[in-house]
């Protein structure tokens, strides 16, 4: 059991998690401990006081460090002139201490938050990062959270303490700190103050109740405090192969998926902050919802994307139905691109005339076909092919015209050497119209003209998609313009491989532009440096508030980046590079992925060193995958490692009973996770008319935003009904947010299966949930998603 501090006393209650932890008050445990009650045992009100000394130390320490890498960032950007050498690597540096700045300031909140009391009597304070003691021999006064000695800190247990004696919590607003919960692993010490030791399965229960119960924002938060021990192992689980990661809804799949990048960013910087950790997510949605816990972990060199987003230059949002999606997912696309690009490798069916000064050529069929099939067996890319085409037409025609001219009237051998030939071929290359007839025979493609140029039309669909059905064939079908859907790009990806990439003209245009920029940039810092005032070399005055010309210049700077290759960051420079060859790749609702996005995802990773986290029973697209054997066997047959998380912290008893129903529907053999917790309130479950469904609709979001105090509410609908009951309800309370991409941080948000998932909120209606079922093949998945986003309280409003 837990001692305690500033923690009201029903909500101490903690049981091995097979029980689940009992608690009567919703959210919040920082409370003074109420009158009447009896006080805790545990840390005392001395304890406290001493704790915020050291916070406030910490807090010291962490202002030197940002005002220290200030002035060093300051004294870079006044640092300017110089060979390109040099310039170059003042970028660097100023590039290091503006990262460094971002960082420090990211940890603010909570910045130490536990103490190990160890059996010999040392002590270890374990935060958000690692703080050295700046006197003496730089002693650490705080541990970074993933260093291997803040381990126990996660791991120690009555039974197994690993040299800790007492673990102790420190939880803190802003810099003062309002509570501490202590857990005795020493069991002799528990007996004597007459408490048990750490409870069997949870570490830092009356924390974790804290952060399981607390209001929702529309932002997920770190979980840093409270990391439960299977949770850990998936975490600091080796960089090297690949890990998947299974585990039923809000047994904290993504807190681990994130934690995880910060670890191995931590522990392995060198490999990973020059290849760059990428971290794919269902939908921008659902990535706003998680881009802020990094960044309070200390880490913002992670590319967060969407699959639809790793195509640089297009922007996937047009709409299309899941059947279309599904198709465009299976592996079968890949010849039917192979195909198309084929096609466009033409023979003619009758010769080409091709005129030329005075003279006339004759390209036949069979000489094109000759050609075509002696550079398709070079297995070179359509584009990279192409040279070798062009040798081979001109080497036919330049043959044509040296038989025509150099041919003997005595009927001897031809008159002319094979210099006069080179000099043929080299005049016929230069010719418009050889050129125009090569274009036409063998056409440099984009992959948006391939994939585009594909759809648009018939007749190529029926050339290169003749394995499909007419049916299929006709749902792939559409005209070129209206943009791309999420399931397009990674046939674009396909296409572009397809192809071959011949970026030569892209990368000379690149250092043209480059050269401009940084003499722009120049120009911009020699103006700066001028224009200081004499005072303004003092930084102390530079430090009174105003704006400084060489804060200026950061933003300037930044800005930079996003034109000039050799500044950008790891992640931007991989975000703009589409065959970019990520150090880890992570990949969130893992489950959702078509097999042609895996094969852009397996492109982006040949090392292979992967985590991926999903649930296969909560599977919505009907591409996505119901094993995971399937997915990975083609590209590392049976080498993958499976890590199970068994608990979920997000969804109490009661909901998950309701939830469990639906699961043993989706397959018997399932079992759903145990609950962490319940709250003694059960799901409620009306059934109303269709006809008064918007009303009571209204009425009950209503009733649950008032009853979530500072939470959130979910309203999750058919995908059917978005449009009417999103009418009806932002009638009635415009604070609703819906849409596309609606707002997480609104009071309440409307919103489909498909955009809930990943998401949670403190209340959530599911609406017409047989609807629900019934919208796709995978509908009880989808209802298994829905029933399981709510922190609190969950209510279904059945039709009919
Ligand atoms: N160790 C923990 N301490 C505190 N909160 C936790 C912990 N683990 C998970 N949570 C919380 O539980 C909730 C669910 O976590 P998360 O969204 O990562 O689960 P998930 O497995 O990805 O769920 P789903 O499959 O439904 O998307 C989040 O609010 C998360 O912060």
């Amino acid at each position: 059991m837990s001692k305690q501090s500033g923690v009201s006393p029903d909500q101490r209650l903690a049981e091995p998690v097979d029980e689940p932890i009992r608690h009567a008050a919703p959210s919040g445990t920082d409370g003074p401990v109420p009158a009447g009650q009896p006080r805790p045992t545990g840390p005392t009100a001395d304890d406290i006081v001493d704790e915020q000394r050291y916070v406030t130390m910490l807090y010291g320490r962490l202002d030197e460090l940002r005002t220290h890498t200030d002035r060093r960032l300051r004294a870079a950007l006044r640092n300017v002139g110089g060979t390109q050498q040099e310039r170059s690597q003042r970028d660097g540096t100023v590039r290091m201490y503006t990262d460094h700045i971002e960082r420090l300031g990211a940890v603010e909140q909570g910045l130490c938050f536990g103490r190990l009391d160890l059996a010999d009597g040392a002590r270890r304070y374990v935060g958000r990062i690692g703080i050295f003691d700046t006197a003496g021999d730089h002693e650490p006064v705080l541990l970074d959270w993933r260093a291997p000695a803040a381990r126990p800190f996660y791991l120690a247990t009555a039974a197994a303490p690993d040299g800790v004696r007492r673990r102790r919590h420190i939880r803190t607003r802003d810099r003062e700190v309002v509570g501490l919960d202590d857990e005795v692993l020493d069991l002799a010490e528990a007996g004597r103050a007459g408490t048990g030791g750490a409870s069997g399965g949870l570490t830092g229960e009356a924390a974790l109740l804290a952060a399981v119960t607390a209001s929702r924002t529309g932002r997920m938060t770190d979980i840093v405090r409270t990391i439960q021990a299977e949770q850990d192992r998936v975490i600091r689980a080796d960089l090297n192969g690949v890990l998947v990661v299974q585990g039923g809804p809000g047994t904290g799949k993504t807190a681990v998926a994130l934690h995880r990048a910060a670890y191995l960013l931590y522990t392995h910087r060198q490999i990973l902050s020059t290849r760059g950790v990428l971290l794919v997510g269902p939908n921008a949605t659902f990535l706003r919802y998680i881009s802020q816990v990094l960044p309070t972990l200390a880490e913002t060199g992670v590319l967060l994307r969407t699959v639809g987003e790793l195509f640089p230059g297009i922007t996937a949002t047009r709409a299309e139905s899941a059947e279309v999606a599904e198709l465009k997912g299976r592996l079968d696309m890949v010849e039917v691109l192979a195909a198309a690009i084929r096609d466009r490798e033409r023979v003619p069916d009758e010769p080409i005339e091709i005129n030329i000064e005075r003279d006339s050529l004759v390209l036949d069929p069979a000489t094109v076909a000759t050609a075509r099939d002696r550079v398709r067996r070079t297995g070179r890319p359509h584009n990279l092919a192409r040279p070798l085409f062009d040798i081979e037409i001109i080497h036919a025609l330049a043959d044509q015209l040296a038989e025509r001219i150099g041919a003997d009237p005595l009927g001897g051998e031809n008159l002319l050497d094979e210099a006069d030939l080179a000099e043929f071929r080299r005049e016929l290359r230069g010719e418009p119209e050889v050129q125009a007839v090569l274009d036409w025979l063998w056409p440099v493609l984009t992959p948006q003209q391939v994939v585009a140029g594909l759809f648009a039309s018939e007749e190529r669909l029926a050339v290169a998609a003749a394995g499909l059905g007419e049916e299929d064939r006709a749902a792939l079908r559409r005209e070129p313009w209206g943009g791309w859907s999420p399931a397009d790009v990674p046939l674009l990806d396909e296409a572009a491989e397809l192809l071959g990439q011949d970026d030569r003209a892209a990368q000379a245009r690149a250092a043209r532009q480059r050269q401009a920029e940084i003499e722009y940039a120049e120009g911009v810092l020699e103006i700066a440096a001028g224009s200081k005032s004499i005072d303004f070399e003092d930084e102390a005055d530079a430090e009174d508030g105003m704006l400084d010309i060489t804060d200026l210049l950061v933003a300037d700077r930044l800005a930079e980046r996003q034109v000039d290759g050799e500044q950008l960051t790891t992640a931007e420079r991989a975000a703009a590079d589409r065959s970019w060859a990520f150090g880890h790749v992570i990949v969130d609702e893992a489950q959702e992925l078509s097999p042609m996005a895996w094969r852009v995802l397996m492109r982006r990773c040949p090392s292979r060193s992967m985590t991926l986290v999903g649930d296969v029973a909560q599977t919505g697209a009907l591409a996505g995958a119901s094993s995971w054997w399937p997915v990975l066997e083609p590209y590392v047959g049976e080498r993958w490692r499976l890590e199970e998380l068994t608990v979920s912290y997000r969804t109490p008893s009661e909901i998950l009973a309701v939830a469990a129903k639906v699961l043993a529907e989706i397959d018997p053999m399932l079992t759903p996770p145990r609950a962490v917790r319940d709250t003694g309130e059960q799901p409620w479950d009306a059934r109303v008319g269709g006809a008064e469904l918007a009303g009571r609709l209204v009425e009950a979001i209503r009733a649950e935003a008032a009853g979530v105090g500072a939470g959130r509410v979910g309203v999750i609908v058919p995908a059917g009904l978005v449009d009417e009951l999103g009418r009806a309800a932002t009638e009635a309370e415009p604070e609703v947010a819906l849409g596309d991409d609606p707002e997480l941080t609104s009071r309440v948000v409307l919103l489909t299966v498909a955009q809930a998932k990943g998401l949670e909120f403190d209340s959530v209606l599911v609406v017409d949930p047989d609807r629900i079922v019934a919208e796709s093949p995978r509908g009880r998945s989808d209802l298994y998603v829905a029933l399981t986003r709510a922190t609190q309280r969950l209510g279904i409003l059945r039709v009919g």
